[in-house]
Formats: structure tokens, C-alpha cells, sequence
């Protein structure tokens, strides 16, 4: 059965998934797997299509070249299963700051179709783990922004997702602030098993032993640890692959 046939698959399968709006490509041939458990940075700068992936796999843009699936479910015939198993915190916020902590997680274990005990039950446990659970009747506007990026999170993970995709999740936030949500996101990985993907153009976002994927110009330039490319490129650091890996596209 498809629902079996699914926890031997990747978290994320993408293939040669093409992209173009108003005739204008964005996205070319893309083709790359996630496993579960796996925390990988999607590196890339502004315009790169960082985004519009994003909405391809959550299919809030469709396309009919090439296939994406999760856990072995393909987003477009399979979308219910494909959606129960995603995780998404976009690049702008979307808590309703009027409400209480509780009710924003509680509202989206509704929207997923949890009884109102199971979603204040998974609330619960998510707001333990990321330490606000005394903040869970404060409102939203009431947090710092650091906060409200892990409430967001805790969001994502109400129903359990195995592939939770952040799109450059640490945007105006502080140093301290954006080296513990990089922390939280890597520990999710390695305690629940959950896939990650990391959108951003920060390469001090990306740590020693990460799987780094440079997308430039909706291209996938490279795709290894991070020590690997800078080897591969005879370079020092990650930094000076990455300028490296750019100056050549555009030479
Ligand atoms: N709705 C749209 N209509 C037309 N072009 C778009 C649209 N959205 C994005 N683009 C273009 O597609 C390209 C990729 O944009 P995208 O937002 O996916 O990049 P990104 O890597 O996420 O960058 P950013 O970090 O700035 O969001 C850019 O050239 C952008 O101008």
C-alpha cells in the first residue's frame, strides 16, 4: 500500500523540475533528495528561486515539468498525503499576533484536522521543547522576535511533518537570536528525525558537516558538505567556494 510503501522513502524527492513564470525560466531541471532526519541548507542569493521551489513543493505554484514527492507521495496526484507530511515556515511571518500563543498552534491543528484535545496535547509538547511553555496564553505580539520564529516552527511540526521547509526563517533577527534557531532546527533533525531544508543567503548560517546546496540563478551548482566544495574548488572556506562556484556562472 502507498501509505507503507512511504517510510522507506526520502523525506524530499525532486525531479528535473522546471519553472518559468510569464515564459521567464526561474527554475532548470532541478534534481535532488532529502533523507528523513537530514538538515540541509538551500544557499543561494536573492532571486536565486530559493522561494519558488519552496511553492512548488508546496504546490502554492505548479508545474508540469518534472515531479516532486514527500515521503514517496507526489505533490500533485497524491496531494493530501504529499501535505499531511510538510512542515512550512514561510519568510514572512504569519502568526496572528491578536492571539494567544496556544490558539495560533491550536487554530492550525484544526485547519489539519486534529480534535481539539490532540492539537492542545501537541501544542503542549512543542511549546515544552522549544521553552515557551509558560508563554502559551501570552499573545504574540507580546514575544520577542527570536520567539516568534520558534512559535512558528512549533507551528510547522503540530501534525507531525516529515520535511519542514524554512525560507530564510532568521530574517531580522538578532546574532544570538539566528545562531539558536540555526541550534533548534539542527537538534529537530537529530531527536525527531524530521528533514530540514534551510533556505538562505547566509553563508554563516551554514555549519561544519552541513549538506549545502548552492542554487544560483535556478541552477543547482553544487551539492556536497560544506568542507567538500571548498576542497573540490581548492579553497579555504566555504565562502570563497561559494564567490568561486558564483564567478564562473557568470563569466
Ligand atoms: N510572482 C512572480 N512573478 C514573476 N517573477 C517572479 C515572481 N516571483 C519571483 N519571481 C522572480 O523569480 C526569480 C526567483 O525568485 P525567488 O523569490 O524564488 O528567489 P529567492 O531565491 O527566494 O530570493 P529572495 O531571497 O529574494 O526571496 C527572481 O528573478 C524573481 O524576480
Amino acid at each position: 500500500m502507498a501509505e507503507e510503501r512511504s517510510e522507506a522513502r526520502p523525506a524530499l524527492e525532486v525531479a528535473d523540475l522546471s519553472f518559468a513564470y510569464d515564459r521567464k525560466p526561474v527554475l532548470e531541471a532541478l534534481t535532488l533528495a532529502i533523507a528523513e532526519g537530514e538538515f540541509v541548507v538551500l544557499l543561494g542569493p536573492n532571486g536565486a528561486g530559493k522561494t519558488t521551489l519552496f511553492s512548488l513543493i508546496t504546490r502554492l505554484h505548479d508545474s508540469r515539468h518534472g515531479e516532486v514527492r514527500i515521503g514517496g507521495f507526489d505533490v500533485r496526484r497524491q496531494a493530501v498525503q504529499a501535505h499531511a507530511r510538510i512542515g512550512v515556515v514561510f519568510q514572512q511571518p504569519t502568526l496572528d499576533p491578536d492571539l494567544s500563543v496556544a490558539q495560533n498552534l491550536d487554530y492550525h491543528g484544526a485547519l489539519h484536522g486534529m480534535s481539539r484535545r490532540e492539537a492542545s496535547s501537541r501544542a503542549e509538547a512543542q511549546l515544552a521543547r522549544i521553552g515557551l511553555a509558560e508563554q502559551r496564553r501570552t499573545r504574540v505580539r507580546r514575544l520577542s522576535g527570536g520567539q516568534r520564529r520558534r512559535v512558528e516552527i512549533a507551528r510547522g511540526l503540530m501534525h507531525a511533518p516529515r520535511l519542514l521547509l524554512l525560507d530564510e526563517p532568521t530574517v531580522g533577527l538578532d546574532i544570538a537570536s539566528r545562531r539558536d534557531l540555526v541550534e533548534h532546527a539542527h537538534q529537530l533533525c537529530a531527536e525527531e528525525g524530521v528533514a530540514v531544508l534551510w533556505a538562505t543567503h547566509l553563508i554563516d548560517e551554514v555549519r561544519p558537516g552541513d549538506r549545502v546546496l548552492v542554487l544560483y540563478r535556478g541552477r543547482l551548482l553544487a551539492d556536497g558538505p560544506a568542507e567538500t566544495l571548498s576542497e573540490r574548488l581548492g579553497v579555504d572556506t566555504l565562502g570563497e567556494a561559494y564567490d568561486r562556484l558564483v564567478g564562473e556562472e557568470n563569466a
